[in-house]
């Protein structure tokens, strides 16, 4: 076990937002996160990187872990260069800038962006904007990679690309976990290898599915398995949604 959520709740001021949530996650393992808007699912991703502290319950970690996130907008500095902005996470660190640099440069090759290190960020693509800002979540070499909806304002074809991409990098890196909200329950499916459900405020986790067992090596999203998991966590957001009203 990686890490834990043990029995969180959460509250901002008077609006309880969390309540008994529940999760664990293994190393190399991609836990994707769908609820209804506003249920906290980005306040989860908070509480497990250590910007917020839970109201009650327990957040358990097996060792001190490194953190690497993305979110739904690159949050590119604009006024520094593409390799300066993949640096940054080091250079907070304490890291020399050069060597910050070196660094960051094969990260932003394996992206395919090694020809923009010198451009700035207004000078991409919004999916290589989003590349640059993959490369720079992954730049620290984390245990883990919070995901906030980071394909969720691209157009179809790259959000379908990126993801892909995501799946190469774990491929590559078998000790990187993953937890990802998205809204998509298509791409939760696609993407993770375990599927969690969460309920409208004050939030738990209504529905747990496990991806692994039905998950074919090739051609997944084709399988008729992958549509039945697809309408199962469809059905369960539905009553989640359906509760929420
Ligand atoms: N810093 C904060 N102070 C007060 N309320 C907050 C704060 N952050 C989030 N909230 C509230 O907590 C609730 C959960 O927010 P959160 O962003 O975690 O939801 P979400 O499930 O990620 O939403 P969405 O799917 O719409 O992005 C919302 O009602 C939000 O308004």
């Amino acid at each position: 076990m990686l890490l834990e959520l043990d029995d969180l709740s959460l509250r901002f001021g008077a609006l309880p937002v969390l309540q008994g949530l529940s999760l664990k996650l293994q190393p190399g393992e991609r836990l994707a996160l769908l609820g209804p808007s506003g249920c906290g699912k980005s306040t989860v991703l908070r509480v497990l990187s250590g910007l917020l502290a839970p109201g009650g319950g327990q957040l358990k970690l097996a060792r001190p872990l490194r953190f690497g996130s993305m979110f739904q907008q690159p949050t590119l500095l604009p006024w520094a260069r593409v390799q300066d902005n993949v640096a940054l996470p080091l250079r907070l660190q304490g890291m020399a800038k050069a060597a910050a640099r070196a660094q960051a440069l094969p990260l932003l090759e394996r992206v395919g962006l090694a020809g923009f290190a010198q451009a700035l960020p207004h000078e991409l693509s919004g999916g290589m904007q989003m590349r640059a800002a993959f490369a720079r979540a992954l730049v620290n070499a984390p245990d883990v990679l919070l995901l906030d909806e980071p394909f969720g304002a691209l157009d179809e074809i790259t959000r379908e690309r990126l993801g892909q991409e995501l799946l190469a990098w774990c491929a590559a890196r078998p000790e990187l976990a993953v937890v990802l909200v998205t809204h998509s329950v298509f791409e939760a499916v696609a993407l993770a290898d375990r599927v969690l459900v969460l309920g409208p405020r004050p939030s738990r986790v209504l529905l747990e599915l496990d991806i692994r067992r039905e998950r074919t090596s090739t051609d997944w999203t084709r399988q008729d398995a992958y549509f039945a998991l697809v309408r199962q966590a469809q059905q369960a957001l539905a009553d989640a949604l359906r509760e929420a009203a």
